[in-house]
């Protein structure tokens, strides 16, 4: 057990501390201000409290990290090829990346006018000589999505410069997406926004009508996330979206932030800093999806369109791009400052499969590992969004995964089956 000695030091400093300012300021570092729920004050960790089983890896025979790294991978980077006129050179990078992965060692990035150059040369550090399956499979995918910037160009002066490879794909997903309703209530807005993480360009592509049609719920704590919401909102708190795909996810993802911002909560959004995933949003992208709510023909829909406008521009919504949501790291290597940040928030949003699987490292935990076992080093309340899309689970009792597995054998990458889970500390 590696629990962090410092960290109660420092959490009992904190209790004096708090103890010693006037009530109102009390309030605010409670609800505005981190290490804090309605409930009370939570004893967090700066570190994770137990040793992480071994990470999910390509080289796991038979699993859908196996297949994402053999068959996936490659052609993800292909079909870059397709959708963009790259020049010569850019064509020439891009396909010799595809015949890198699986078996060429890893290397660092080398594209030096890269503003991520030497995070990446870190991050690739402890897997030279590994090839794409060796390396833990949330690296491989993360550095697999970099090595493509460096193949087109992204961060140099040129023609691919600062070029989204994905736009087309972008483009076309916004162009399909149609409305059905707008979320009526913040449960409605939670279930929307849960189950638009269903759409992901990077397993789904745009214009072949694959995505996963069912929805099973296989965690649910909505009555719970409603009740922690309301006692939020009462104390003007800040709420973080931690944002994923663009499409009809942003659209939904969007539509949640209209219902937080009209009952008086203070939005913070954190996008991309650069393509990734194929679907993940930058900012630009949520200003573009912004636009175009606010340009849609139903009156309804550009009304909520011309909220967030104002919203975005008084500060009300803020815009975020860490490099960490692209780097390879667990969440309990978040930088510092961002982890500083991030503990003023009074619930952390977090949108998607590749979020999950970074709060929890990546690893072979059991399934039914309670979250709390894992997540008392978060710096704020979690509240977890996510279709099953990789294998990777927490939370769920034995009788109940072996029941829903008999049901569906692809429960766990399907995206059929979401969670909506809750850690308030
Ligand atoms: O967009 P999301 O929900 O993060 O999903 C991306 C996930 O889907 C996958 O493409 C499945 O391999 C993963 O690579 C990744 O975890």
């Amino acid at each position: 057990m590696l629990i962090s000695t410092w960290g109660y030091a420092l959490d009992l400093l904190f209790s004096v501390l708090l103890a010693a300012l006037p009530p109102k300021e009390q309030k605010k570092k409670f609800f505005g201000g981190g290490c804090a729920t309605p409930a009370g004050r939570r004893n967090i960790m700066t570190h994770l409290p137990v040793t992480p089983p071994p990470p999910l890896r390509g080289a796991d025979i038979g699993s859908f990290a196996h297949d994402t790294v053999v068959r996936r991978m490659p052609a993800t980077v292909r079909r870059v090829l397709h959708e963009n006129s790259l020049s010569p050179e850019a064509t020439q990078a891009v396909l010799a990346l595809a015949e890198e992965i699986p078996h060429a060692p890893i290397r660092a990035p080398h594209d030096h006018s890269a503003p991520d150059l030497a995070l990446w040369e870190a991050y690739c550090a402890p897997y030279l000589g590994q090839n794409w399956l060796e390396v833990p499979w949330f690296f491989a995918e993360t550095a697999m999505y970099r090595r493509i910037l460096e193949a087109t160009g992204y961060f140099k002066p040129g023609s691919g410069f600062y070029v989204d490879p994905y736009a087309l794909q972008k483009r076309l997903a916004l162009e399909e997406f149609s409305f059905a309703s707008l979320p009526g209530d913040l449960a409605a807005a939670l279930a929307a926004s849960l189950w638009g993480n269903q759409a992901d360009l990077s397993l789904w592509p745009a214009g072949e009508n694959a995505t996963p049609g069912a929805t099973h719920i296989l965690a649910d704590d909505t009555p719970q996330v409603v009740a922690y919401l309301t006692e939020l909102i009462r104390h003007d708190a800040r709420v973080d979206l931690i944002l994923d795909n663009v499409g009809s996810e942003l659209v939904h993802d969007l539509l949640l932030a209209d219902h937080l911002l009209r009952h008086g909560l203070h939005l913070v959004m954190h996008a991309k800093p650069h393509p990734t995933f194929v679907s993940d949003a930058l900012v630009v992208d949520v200003q573009n999806t912004v636009g175009w709510l606010s340009q849609h023909q139903h009156a309804q829909v550009a009304a909520v369109g011309n909220h967030l406008l104002a919203a975005l521009a008084d500060g009300r919504i803020e815009l975020r791009d860490d490099w960490y949501w692209t780097s390879p790291l667990p969440g309990w290597e978040m930088p510092a400052a961002l982890r500083a940040d991030l503990s003023q928030s009074g619930l952390l949003i977090s949108k998607g499969d590749a979020n999950y699987r970074r709060w929890f490292g990546d690893c072979h935990w059991p399934t039914h590992t309670p979250l709390q076992h894992v997540l008392s080093y978060v710096p704020a309340p979690l509240l977890l969004l996510r279709t099953c899309k990789s294998e990777i689970v927490l939370g769920i009792e034995p009788e109940h995964s072996h029941a829903v597995a008999q049901q569906d054998a692809e429960w766990m990458t399907s995206g059929r089956w979401g969670v909506i889970q809750l850690w308030a500390g």
